[in-house]
């Protein structure tokens, strides 16, 4: 397969949901001092091949410039021709697109999903018990209980991206670096924004939760 099948239309569409999807986190304040990375995938999949539109390394994502974007393959290098350099955390990308075959992924730092990655630490999964937002993750068990992988965030982003494979849950749309921020997915980026918006509200409900226990 060549990348040459994808068509423009196809790019523009996948920057043009991602430029949506940026104002409307940005808005919420879900990129703090250029924090957070986004991407969608494009044209055909295969684990061993397939290629992704993602942000632009370290830019202001609360403004929109033409330069926001750019296309990537199955290593995360970039597969059209442009001085932007890929998200640093593009390679965590490329593992969960290889291990789940996702449509998009999107990761956000926020103060309740670094709180909840300490406090349960030790744990090395978020336990959520029971809560109605479980089932935007398509999980309709009464009293449903999950755990939300937890990560180490070392500093060299290919030692993180080794561990991704072996810490994805079938059942969990995400995973979490300690002390860093969420990454949530699906099989495109309505599903991928729903994930992440359950998982910030599930992780302000345990962090409240466990501090009204004490
Ligand atoms: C200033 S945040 C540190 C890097 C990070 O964690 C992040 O999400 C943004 O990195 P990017 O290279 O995608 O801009
Ligand atoms: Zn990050």
């Amino acid at each position: 397969m060549s990348f040459d099948a994808i068509r423009l239309e196809e790019k523009q569409q996948a920057y043009a949901e991602l430029r949506e999807v940026k104002e409307l986190f940005a808005g919420r304040g879900w990129f703090t001092g250029t924090s957070g990375n986004l991407s969608v995938r494009v044209g055909e999949y295969r684990p061993e091949q397939f290629a992704f539109a993602v942000t632009a390394s370290g830019k202001d994502k609360s403004v929109h410039t033409p330069s926001d974007y750019l296309l990537v393959d199955q290593n995360g290098k970039a597969i059209e021709t442009t001085g932007l350099k890929p998200s640093a955390e593009t390679l965590i990308h490329c593992e969960i697109y290889r291990k789940t075959g996702a449509g998009s992924i999107f990761h956000v730092h926020t103060v309740f999903n670094n709180l909840a990655s300490e406090l349960f630490w030790e744990r090395g999964s978020v336990p959520v018990d029971g809560v109605e937002l479980i089932k935007a993750f398509n999980i309709w068990d009464e009293d449903a209980q999950i755990e939300i992988p937890i990560l180490p965030n070392y500093a060299e982003i290919p030692r993180i991206a080794e561990l991704v494979p072996d810490a994805i849950q079938p059942r969990i749309p995400g995973i979490l670096l300690r002390k860093h921020g969420i990454y949530a997915w699906g099989a495109n980026a309505f599903e991928a924004k729903r994930h992440l918006e359950a998982f910030e509200f599930l992780f302000e409900y345990v962090y409240r939760w466990e501090l009204l226990k004490k």
